[in-house]
């Protein structure tokens, strides 16, 4: 039963992308039924030429045919070689006509299976940007890029190609067997019987190849996650000189991949193979009993060459069935696949979800949090962020301080009872995603930018902003003057199809970039550790002199970046160590002492000084 309704699932998956193109497949059904119907008339007219011609019999076929086209007369005025060039004609125009029937056909099948998979690849990608942040981190790229290309493609091709055959399939059988039954019912149930026989068969293989197919589409997914990561780190793999390990992971996975397709190539060849003597067995019985029958005056030698066409012409659809079967086991698991993601429940705001102003204090209360299926990460978690302040976290690595901020953009929920997050007063539960996300601009340690030019990068929030703000923005970022230095200047194509930025101007790109964004709430999640000390320091006076009212928070585990903050927080494994001003923690024996005192061996005491200054 629950095969059933997996089944019906997946008709039912393909209706709905279908809906939009329902008038050009109906068109393209019926123009494809009028060809299959002028195809079955070939035979007859064979028949009716063979019949006429060599055999100078009467025209076998309806009285009112032969009234209307008065081919008595016809008959009796005119010589063979005549006859021969009428059937010739009626012949050709068949042809002609299933020529156009066929084009038309398939005009409109081209034009509704692109409509439906460009349904498909729009609702896949909207569906994805909406997918919660944790389904993202849970999945591989690879796979999913897979399942949004080749899987995509394998569903068109089954609904452009496999569907309409098996419509064609279907009703050319139909027709065929009532002209057969009508011309002589013992060589006809000959035809009938193997038709089950086929489709048994097709059946048995049809399962086999479905799980293969579903085999050989896990290990796609996992080749082509393996090159992804493989590219991505090509830095990596260069620096610590892993290329062989790499070409033998990527050789094992290939393996496999290529094993499953030979399995597969077997499995297949033994279907084609088995076919083509049941097949072949089928015509020689239709020839041997056809020729009795012809022999003994059962059937004339026109019925036995319109049998001996039909069955022909039968073979190759029937036989295509099996691969249309087989196509339908792929397109089946590439159906599943793309269910899978477009099942996936996407971030949805509760009725009512507000959109208050983002300007006051910031109140973590009581957070306690654990990513799925691993040790807490946060416990107890309580503090304030005053509005308008600067306030710093530091903590050594894992200590959980990037998962306070995506708790706080919202990139995790908080379960409830595990604590709450408010912004003036009101839990950021109860607010829009997007409205969180809006007024909290976050910068990350290792910032993506799009492979697109710097400005379009720096004003990727905020399209219509002018060059000068823009360049306002990189000045208090300082990579103002980097960027000038470059021959196109703004306009240079950074990423994958252009320049490529060094750590720290990439950082600062990000920087300038969510400046534009203007939020009342900046994160700069150890988004300076690329840069020098002392850039780090020429950006931080920047930012405090344009700030403004903005409330700033600071990871890092530079003490130069945090101690001119307001208050600093110090986390460490996943609990609150210490809070408080530079100079208050700096007086306390603990963590923060430590690493001031570590660092204050290497760090440029300039920099220090700086603090003095201010
Ligand atoms: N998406 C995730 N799924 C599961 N565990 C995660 C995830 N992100 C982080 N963790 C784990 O949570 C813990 C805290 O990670 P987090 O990134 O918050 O630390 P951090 O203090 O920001 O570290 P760092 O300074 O190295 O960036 C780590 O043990 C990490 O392995």
């Amino acid at each position: 039963m629950d095969h059933t309704a997996k089944k019906l699932g997946k008709l039912q998956f393909v209706m709905g992308f279908l809906k939009g193109s329902m008038g050009l497949f109906l068109t393209s059904i019926l123009f494809s039924m009028f060809n299959t119907a002028l195809n079955t008339m070939t035979p007859q007219v064979i028949k009716v030429a063979v019949d006429s011609v060599l055999d100078h019999k009467p025209f076998a076929l309806p009285d009112f045919v032969i009234r209307l086209l008065h081919l008595d007369e016809l008959r009796a005025g005119h010589t063979v070689t005549w006859l021969l060039w009428l059937f010739a004609g009626a012949i050709l125009l068949i042809a002609l006509l299933a020529g156009i029937c066929s084009y038309l056909s398939r005009t409109a099948l081209a034009k509704g299976s692109e409509n439906f998979v460009k349904e498909m690849r729009d609702k896949l990608f909207s569906h994805i940007q909406r997918l919660p942040f944790c389904w993202h981190v849970r999945h591989q790229t690879g796979e999913i890029i897979q399942r949004c290309t080749s899987d995509v493609n394998v569903v068109r091709n089954f609904v452009a190609n496999q569907l309409m055959e098996v419509f064609r399939t279907v009703f050319l059988l139909v027709i065929s067997l009532v002209i057969m039954f009508h011309m002589d019912v013992g060589i006809s149930l000959i035809v009938l019987t193997f038709v089950p026989v086929v489709a048994a068969y097709s059946g048995i293989f049809y399962s086999r190849i479905a799980r293969k197919f579903r085999d050989a589409d896990v290990a796609e997914g996992i080749l082509s996650s393996t090159v992804q990561e493989n590219l991505t780190g090509v830095r990596v793999v260069r620096a610590f000189g892993r290329e062989r390990f790499e070409i033998d992971r990527f050789d094992e996975k290939n393996n496999r991949f290529a094993d499953l397709w030979i399995k597969l190539g077997n499995l297949l060849s033994i279907y084609w193979g088995t076919g083509d003597f049941i097949t072949g067995l089928q015509i020689l019985i239709v020839v041997v009993v056809g020729t009795i029958q012809t022999v003994q005056g059962n059937i004339t030698l026109g019925e036995f060459l319109a049998f001996v066409s039909y069955v022909s012409t039968l073979v190759w659809p029937l036989r295509e069935l099996g691969r249309i079967l087989s196509e339908m086991s792929k397109a089946g698991v590439s159906i599943e696949r793309i269910a899978y993601i477009l099942n996936a429940s996407e971030e949805q705001d509760s009725p009512g979800a507000l959109t208050p102003p983002m300007n006051g204090d910031i109140h973590f209360e009581h957070i306690n949090f654990t990513y799925e299926g691993q040790n807490p990460v946060l416990r107890d978690i309580d503090f304030t962020i005053p509005a308008g302040s600067t306030f710093a976290i530091l903590g050594g690595t894992g200590s959980g301080k990037s998962t306070l901020m995506h708790l706080l953009d919202r990139l995790y929920d908080l379960p409830p009872e595990c604590g709450r997050i408010t912004v003036g007063g009101v839990d950021i539960a109860k607010m829009k995603r997007d409205w969180v996300r809006q007024n909290i601009g976050l910068v990350l340690q290792e910032p993506f930018l799009f492979s697109k030019t710097i400005v379009d990068n720096i004003r990727v929030f905020r399209p219509q902003a002018s060059l000068s703000e823009v360049r306002n923005a990189a000045q208090i970022a300082c990579v103002d003057d980097a960027v000038q230095e470059f021959s196109e200047g703004y306009d240079t194509v950074v990423g994958e199809r252009g320049v490529t930025l060094s750590g720290g101007q990439k950082q600062r790109v990000a920087i300038a970039r969510m400046l534009m964004q203007k939020a009342p709430i900046m994160v700069f999640d150890d988004s300076l550790s690329a840069v020098d000390s002392e850039t780090d320091s020429q950006i931080r006076r920047a930012l405090r002199e344009s700030l403004g009212s903005s409330t700033v928070i600071l990871i890092s585990h530079r003490i130069t970046t945090l101690m001119q903050a307001n208050k600093i927080l110090v986390l460490d494994n996943g609990k609150i160590a210490q809070m408080g001003t530079h100079d208050e923690l700096v007086n306390q024996e603990g963590i923060y002492r430590s690493i001031y005192d570590i660092q204050l061996s290497s760090d440029d005491r300039s920099l220090l000084d700086e603090k003095e200054e201010k």
